[in-house]
């Protein structure tokens, strides 16, 4: 998936503003720079695309919507009792630490009954979940690494901001892969299992370790439109 995002979507997609997060194409193992040392917040979008001057979904901006993330948010959406949730859209944060993310509402989708589903790797975020108007105090919680939030019902319209990130006190996505029987979880049915043995691989890993090691990344997934179009 990071690599998807890291190299597909940063040629593709019109409406990313991805930039030396990481450039897998020219990595130097040796280098400490590769461009990592990034100060900005990035951002690109997947499935139906964001156009983030016009807050619109401009349908004629699609690109096909990653299935690995299509089936997590499934499973998600199924054991949370929203069975027919169908993810769309997809914005992907990267966050160095020191960058954070103003307070907004997330409403630009015309289906705002389903729920919204974020999942957040790396470094840790303080993450204030507010309430219907700026008015009301907000309330503070960490989002770590591996942690899904879902806005749903009252909470999908809600004031939210992302005012800091930090540093991690573990980093739980360094030992994911010591466990070979963890093939054989819930997800081996859509798993990519190629892309998982070079998880081993400690030079296929050491560009995304890298990155996380000082930044977190936010991929929080939508469903736009009411039905499949
Ligand atoms: O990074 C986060 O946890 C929140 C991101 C967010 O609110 C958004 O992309 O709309
Ligand atoms: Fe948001």
């Amino acid at each position: 998936m990071f690599k998807q995002t890291f190299k597909k979507f940063k040629k593709v997609n019109p409406l990313s503003d991805l930039q030396e997060v990481i450039d897998l194409d020219n990595y130097d193992a040796n280098n400490s720079t590769n461009g990592l040392c990034n100060t900005a917040m990035r951002w690109t979008t997947l499935g139906y695309h964001h156009n983030w001057d016009t807050k619109v979904y401009d349908k004629t901006m699609h690109t096909p919507f990653p299935s690995d993330l299509c089936y997590l948010s499934k499973y998600f959406s199924l054991a949370l009792g929203f069975p027919n949730f169908i993810p769309q859209a997809a914005i992907v944060n990267y966050y160095p630490i020191g960058t954070s993310l103003n307070g907004h509402t997330d409403h630009s989708e015309i289906n705002h009954e389903a729920p919204l589903f974020s999942y957040s790797f790396g470094q840790t975020a303080i993450f204030l979940i507010g309430h219907g108007t700026l008015e009301e105090q907000p309330s503070a919680v960490y989002l770590r690494s591996g942690d899904v939030l879902v806005m749903s019902k009252e909470s999908r319209l809600c004031y939210h901001a992302v005012p800091r990130i930090m540093k991690a006190l573990e980093d739980p996505w360094n030992n994911l892969f010591t466990n070979p029987n963890e093939k054989l979880d819930t997800f081996n049915s859509s798993m990519n299992f190629e892309l998982y043995d070079q998880l081993n691989d400690e030079l296929f890993w050491m560009p995304f370790n890298r990155y996380v090691t000082d930044c977190r990344i936010n991929i929080n997934v939508r469903q736009v439109y009411s039905s499949d179009r």
